[in-house]
Formats: structure tokens, C-alpha cells, sequence
């Protein structure tokens, strides 16, 4: 019989939050990181509401499930993440009706300087970061600046959700099912200037893969109505149910955490908001959603060469621009708590 795996720390944060409630079956039933690898849980949210996350716990216990080897619940971030392998950033404020993302940056971003100075301070060298705290883009280049200690290719924010709502869009639109559909690209920033590009994905039917715009042959929809449904997604979700999307974005974050512990499927890639490195001629040092493939253990590459055309352009350096404008908003808000 096989040697059992040595448990992995994986931190959770906003731990009592609603993305969380959602998104700790998937870890702690081994959906993310496999049947066979045990985890340690650390859970971190604020002091009142430590009850509240006491509460999770008690829910975890009563899971009665194998892969859990131990739960700590923490309001001190330099305990929640001691030593962790992933950390899963969801602990900031959400966005309500009427707001856009980027209007959380000043509420937000001093969390995610905190958080990337314990990172700094005391997780794994090697700690995968997910950032899904909203802006999430900005708050994981702030992360990434405050852990000078950890590489930077480390940190990498929430796209996933967006390519999951597109290729949704993409699979009811031809009929198929989503499993029919890869290499759906989201582009930029997880915001209203994100850029869903169906222009490289392709469709299996009946076992032959083919061009997804050529099968659906339906330009004019590609270019309008199914960019915006999804730029516009997060909003309706709000409008629709008073709160922003917490089942989808947890089954979301689990795919991207799944793809980057055990890479992508050959011939297949997806999105992932990583630090930028002039690929695509978007300049050096934002975190920037691009296509990516990634090996078995986690190195990821920004596949190169898809080729671009002036609309596509226009809509990639719509967004980089908005993301340069956050990025030194985030700037300005540093220097002024130093
Ligand atoms: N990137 C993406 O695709 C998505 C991002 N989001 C974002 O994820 C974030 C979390 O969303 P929800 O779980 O719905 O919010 P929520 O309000 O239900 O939970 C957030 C939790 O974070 C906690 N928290 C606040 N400050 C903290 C700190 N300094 N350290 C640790 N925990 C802290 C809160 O006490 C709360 O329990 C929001 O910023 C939301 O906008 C949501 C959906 C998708
Ligand atoms: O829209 C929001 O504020 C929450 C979010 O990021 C999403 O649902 O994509």
C-alpha cells in the first residue's frame, strides 16, 4: 500500500464569510488538491467575527471527513498563515448594488498590504496565492509588493469565474455542453473592462474539435451581446440576489487552485490574473489575466502568439489602462499609511 501523503496547510480567508461556506467542502472533500492528499485548514477572519467562524468549525467537525487532519481559526494572520502551502484570499469587503469593484480599492487594500507582509513573514516560500478579494487584480499586486520574500510569480488573482460564466454563455449558445468547450480567454482585469475573447476556443462535436467561432458562426454576438453579459455578470448576480456570487465564485477558485496544483490538460489552457512580463506588448508589472498553461506542480507560462487583430487591441488596452489607473491609486493609498 502506498505511503499516506503528508496533510498540506491550505489558509482560508474570510473564513465565516459566504464565499467560504461554499468553497470548504470543496477543499476538505479533496475536490481541489485530490482524494488522497489531507489538508490542515487555517481560517482566518476578524475578531467580531470569531464566533461566527467558530460556528464553521463545528460544521467542519460534524463533515466527519477523512482528509481533514485539523482546523485552526484564527483572527492573527501570522498564525493563519504559519508555514501554509495555498493561501485562498477571500476575506475583504464586497461589493454592493450600484458599485463598481474598483470603488472597494480603499476599503480593500489595506487588508492585502497586511496580508503580504505575514505571507512575508511566515508562510511557505513556496505558498501559492489566489486572490479573490475584490479589486482583486490591484489587492494581489499589493499582496505580491508587501512579500519581497516570496516569488512573484506566486501570486495570481480570480479570472476563473469569469471564463466559467463565458464558456457557460458560449455552450447555451450553441447548444453543447460546457465540457464540449475549451480555451474560452478572460483578458485583464476581473472588472466591466475585462475582455471574454471566444476567438481562440474551440468546440468538440461529435469528436472532431473545431473552431468555436466558426461553428457558431454568429461574429456580431461574439463581439457585442456575450462580451458585455459577461463583463456584466457580477452585477446582475447582485441585482438579482442582494449579494455578490459566493456558490459559483467557490467552485470557481477551486478550479483555478485545482489547475495550478496539477496543471492544464494538454492542448487546453486557462485564465489566470498573473504577473505581467510584456507578453501581448502589456507592459511589465501589473497582474494582468492571460491565457496560461501550467505543469503538474505549478509552473505556469503565458501562452504566446494567439493572434490578435485591432478589436482585440483595443478592448486588451482598455483594460490594461484601467488596471495601470488602480494600480496607482493602490500606490498612493501605500504611501500615505507609511
Ligand atoms: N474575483 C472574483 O471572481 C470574486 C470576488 N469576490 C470578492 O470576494 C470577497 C469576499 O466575498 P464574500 O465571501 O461574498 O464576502 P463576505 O462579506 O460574505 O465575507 C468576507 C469575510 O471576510 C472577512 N474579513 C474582512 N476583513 C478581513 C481581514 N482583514 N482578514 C480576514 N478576514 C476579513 C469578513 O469578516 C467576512 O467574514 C469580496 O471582496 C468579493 O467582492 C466575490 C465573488 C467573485
Ligand atoms: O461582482 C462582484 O462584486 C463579485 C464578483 O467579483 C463577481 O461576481 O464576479
Amino acid at each position: 500500500m502506498a505511503a499516506e501523503k503528508s496533510p498540506i496547510k491550505v489558509c482560508i480567508t474570510g473564513g465565516a464569510g459566504q464565499i467560504a461556506y461554499s468553497l470548504l467542502l470543496e477543499v476538505a472533500s479533496g475536490k481541489v488538491f485530490g482524494q488522497d492528499q489531507p489538508v490542515i485548514l487555517h481560517l482566518l477572519d476578524i475578531e467580531p467575527c470569531l464566533e461566527k467562524l467558530n460556528g464553521v468549525v463545528m460544521e467542519l467537525e460534524d463533515l466527519a471527513l477523512s482528509l481533514v487532519r485539523g482546523v485552526v481559526a484564527t483572527a492573527d494572520p501570522l498564525k493563519a498563515f504559519a508555514d501554509v502551502d495555498v493561501a485562498l484570499l477571500l476575506g475583504a469587503f464586497p461589493r454592493l448594488k450600484g458599485m463598481e469593484r474598483k470603488d472597494l480599492l480603499a476599503k480593500n487594500n489595506d487588508i492585502f498590504r497586511t496580508t503580504g507582509k505575514a505571507i512575508d513573514q511566515v508562510a511557505k516560500k513556496s505558498v501559492k496565492v489566489v486572490v479573490v478579494g475584490n479589486p482583486c487584480n490591484t489587492n494581489a499586486l499589493t499582496c505580491m509588493k508587501n512579500a519581497p520574500s516570496i516569488p512573484k510569480e506566486n501570486f495570481t488573482c480570480l479570472t476563473r469565474l469569469d471564463q466559467n460564466r463565458a464558456k457557460s454563455q458560449l455552450a447555451a449558445k450553441l447548444g453543447v455542453s460546457v465540457s464540449q468547450i475549451s480555451n474560452v480567454i478572460i483578458w485583464g482585469n476581473h472588472s466591466g473592462t475585462q475582455f471574454p475573447d471566444a476567438r481562440h476556443a474551440s468546440v468538440t462535436i461529435n469528436g472532431a474539435r473545431q473552431s468555436l467561432t466558426d461553428a457558431l458562426s454568429d461574429d456580431a454576438w461574439v463581439k457585442s451581446d456575450f462580451i458585455s453579459t459577461v463583463q456584466q455578470r457580477g452585477a446582475a448576480v447582485i441585482k438579482a440576489r442582494g449579494l455578490s456570487s459566493a456558490m459559483s465564485a467557490a467552485k470557481a477558485i477551486g478550479d483555478h487552485a485545482r489547475d495550478w496544483w496539477f496543471g492544464t490538460k494538454e492542448g487546453e489552457f486557462t485564465s489566470m490574473g498573473v504577473i505581467s512580463d510584456g507578453s501581448y506588448n502589456i507592459p511589465a508589472g501589473i497582474i494582468y489575466s492571460f491565457p496560461v498553461t501550467i505543469e503538474a506542480g505549478g509552473k505556469w507560462s503565458i501562452v504566446q502568439n494567439l493572434k490578435q487583430d485591432d478589436f482585440a487591441t483595443e478592448k486588451m488596452v482598455a483594460t490594461y489602462n484601467e488596471l495601470q489607473e488602480e494600480a496607482n491609486a493602490a500606490a498612493e493609498l501605500a504611501a500615505a499609511a507609511n
